[in-house]
């Protein structure tokens, strides 16, 4: 429906954990943009996601409103599951449906209306690429490992629900490619938010929003400046990839690992 085109979601600020207003008026994200949340245990991180998730109307421990495209969201974005526009998560993602992979996949395509078998084709071939485990399409949902089961979820979002917006908390210690899936997000033109630990992560998003006593303390917008970094992080992380292969496998590694 044209009228649930989303252009812009707007962040108005509210007050950190001692009632002090925070230091910004708004941030603006929009579709295809990318943005880390990132600070210290406690700082507020998933108080900021859980703010979008619900469309906070100062109702929050936060005092934040929430506005997409300038205005407060319609009610059914919040009430009717279907056309909410936000996919939310977690580590803590179960499923607890006792479906084949592909069952489930097809019952979530014909509950949003559509037909056919390419969509749950496309759905588990793009989860696969995000887990080095492949996902067998007969398994049960239930038998998924997390990294699987987190896979599955954010292709789902990507390619059935497919809602705009896409809230990742913490999702890198799943055993995910996270730099695929943040790749495929880019892809697919949604904008997602993610909170993360990791530095990989937090240098591959376009925006890294800083947070301090449940208040965003900083938005930093990197611009290109961090590609050295980059560049290096990534080295660092295909050494631990190689070496985690390795230690699956049972080797001992015997020998530094170069960059
Ligand atoms: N602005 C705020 N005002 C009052 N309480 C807040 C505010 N922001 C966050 N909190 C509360 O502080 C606690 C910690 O916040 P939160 O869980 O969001 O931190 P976090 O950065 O995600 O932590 P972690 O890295 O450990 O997951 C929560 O109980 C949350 O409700």
């Amino acid at each position: 429906m044209p009228e649930d085109i989303i252009h812009e979601i707007t962040i108005l600020s509210g007050k950190n954990r001692n009632g002090v207003p925070e230091g910004f008026d708004e941030i603006r994200i929009k579709p295809g943009d990318t943005i880390s949340i990132v600070g210290p245990t406690g700082s507020g991180k998933s108080a900021l996601i859980n703010d979008i998730e619900i469309f906070a109307n100062r109702d929050t421990v936060t005092g934040r409103k929430i506005l997409i495209n300038g205005a407060i969201p319609p009610e059914y974005f919040i009430r009717d599951p279907a056309r909410k526009p936000v996919a939310m998560i977690t580590q803590n993602t179960r499923c607890l449906c006792d479906l084949s992979v592909e069952d489930f996949l097809l019952m979530h395509t014909k509950s949003r209306g559509y037909q056919g078998q390419d969509l749950v084709d496309t759905t588990i071939s793009l989860a696969n690429q995000f887990t080095g485990e492949p996902i067998q399409r007969k398994v049960r949902m239930t038998q998924l490992s997390g990294g699987q089961t987190r896979s599955l979820m954010v292709a789902d979002a990507i390619l059935i629900s497919n809602t705009p917006i896409i809230l990742l908390d913490e999702v890198e210690n799943a055993g995910i490619f996270k730099d695929r899936v943040i790749e495929a997000l880019r892809r697919y033109h949604k904008a997602l938010l993610f909170v993360t630990h990791d530095p990989l992560v937090s240098l591959l998003s376009d925006r890294r929003i800083v947070m301090q006593d449940g208040a965003v303390a900083k938005v930093l917008t990197p611009n290109g400046l961090e590609q050295s970094a980059l560049k290096q992080m990534l080295a660092y992380d295909a050494a631990i990839a190689r070496v985690r292969e390795m230690i699956r496998a049972g080797e001992l590694i015997t020998k530094a690992v170069p960059a």
